[in-house]
């Protein structure tokens, strides 16, 4: 038998390529740049399997230029870049990459929260710039202990994130659509989307982006939110209006801001809100270890050859696809 016409966008590691090779025939863009929208079409009119990324918009437009596609695969969690519907209408089966990146992504979401509320990347530019003159005259921070975190959108990353701010002495409420048992276990508290922002201390963001969930985060939300409120981005950054958002730090409606994803992203790196002393932004991150990358790595292969092989494959979103 023939091997399987693949493209794949990304860098995966080379013993992951290995175990393709041996299946498929590969056309690999492995340049952090976006493909140029003409190659990924004609690279795709005769593939069978694609490892998509997050910059490449999968659509009826892609679906159509692709007509022996049959399965698709993604190294995240994320998926608002595809069209779930239409992969539906030619029952093309999506695979993404859940649960493995649980754990480092809540890190890095709880660094977030740890580095703004005890101000650690502006100790460290005051040591840089020769101003620690006096243990007199420091960036002060506030405790963790004894405040209430809301968690809007708690699921698979928001219940570690969970877990790791209670060590703190942190009281954590959450909003969902639904009300959910395991949250609930986990001592946290439903309330309303308005209630959490307005009594929570810090905000953390993990919904996926949706219609429902673009600008979720505007200037009614951010002024309901209290002044002295800590608000962490970590899910996609077009929940969040970024004009709101630098207008409510400008004029002080809320204290700081952490964001690990940003509209647009990349930022510009002149960005006026890049400017303000009160925000920090890492280049989305969240996930980004060499352990955590390998095993989303490791799933997407899976989900692939699964799909390939027409096995039902380990972690796919459009299960019904198999009905
Ligand atoms: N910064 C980074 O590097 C990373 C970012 N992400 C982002 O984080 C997101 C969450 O990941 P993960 O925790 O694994 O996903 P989950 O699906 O496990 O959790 C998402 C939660 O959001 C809730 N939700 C969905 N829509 C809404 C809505 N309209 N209003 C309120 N709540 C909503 C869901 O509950 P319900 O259905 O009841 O509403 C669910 O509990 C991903 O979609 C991705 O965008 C993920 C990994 C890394
Ligand atoms: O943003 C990352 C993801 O996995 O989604």
């Amino acid at each position: 038998m023939g091997k399987y016409k693949i493209v794949v966008i990304g860098q995966l590691n080379k013993d992951l390529m290995n175990q393709l090779e041996q299946k498929c025939e590969i056309k690999v863009w492995s340049s952090p740049q976006k493909i140029p929208r003409d190659t990924l079409l004609s690279w795709l009119s005769d593939a069978e399997g694609f490892i998509s990324r997050g910059d490449v918009v999968v659509n009826g437009e892609l679906l159509s230029k692709a007509p022996k596609l049959r399965v698709i695969a993604q190294a995240s969690v994320g998926y608002d870049n595809v069209d779930i519907d239409a992969c539906m209408s030619r029952s093309i089966p999506f695979g993404n990459t859940p649960e493995v990146l649980n754990e480092a992504t809540a890190d890095l979401i709880y660094g977030l929260l740890i580095s703004s509320a005890r101000r650690i990347h502006e100790g460290f530019e005051y040591v840089k710039d020769g101003k620690w003159e006096s243990p007199f005259n420091i960036p002060m921070g506030v405790d963790l202990y004894e405040k209430t975190l809301g968690i809007i959108g708690m699921g698979n990353i928001g219940r570690r994130v969970a877990v790791r701010a209670q060590a703190s002495g942190m009281n954590i409420l959450y909003h969902n659509r639904k009300e959910s048992v395991a949250n609930n276990e986990l001592n946290c508290k439903y309330e309303t989307f308005e209630n959490v922002l307005k009594q929570s201390d810090f905000i953390i963001v993990l919904v996926p982006l949706s219609n429902q969930t673009k600008k979720l985060f505007k200037k009614t939300e951010f002024e309901i939110m209290k002044q002295t409120a800590y608000f962490i981005n970590a899910s996609r950054g077009a929940v969040v209006d970024t004009n709101a958002l630098y207008q409510a730090l400008v004029n002080k409606e809320i204290a700081y801001a952490a964001l690990d994803v940003t509209d647009p992203e990349p930022i510009q790196s002149d960005h006026p809100i890049l400017k303000l002393n009160n925000i920090l932004i890492t280049p989305h991150i969240g996930s980004a270890t060499t352990e955590t990358r390998y095993k989303m790595g490791q799933l997407t292969v899976e989900n692939l050859l699964a799909g390939l092989e027409s096995k039902k494959m380990p972690s796919c979103v459009n299960k019904t696809v198999y009905n």
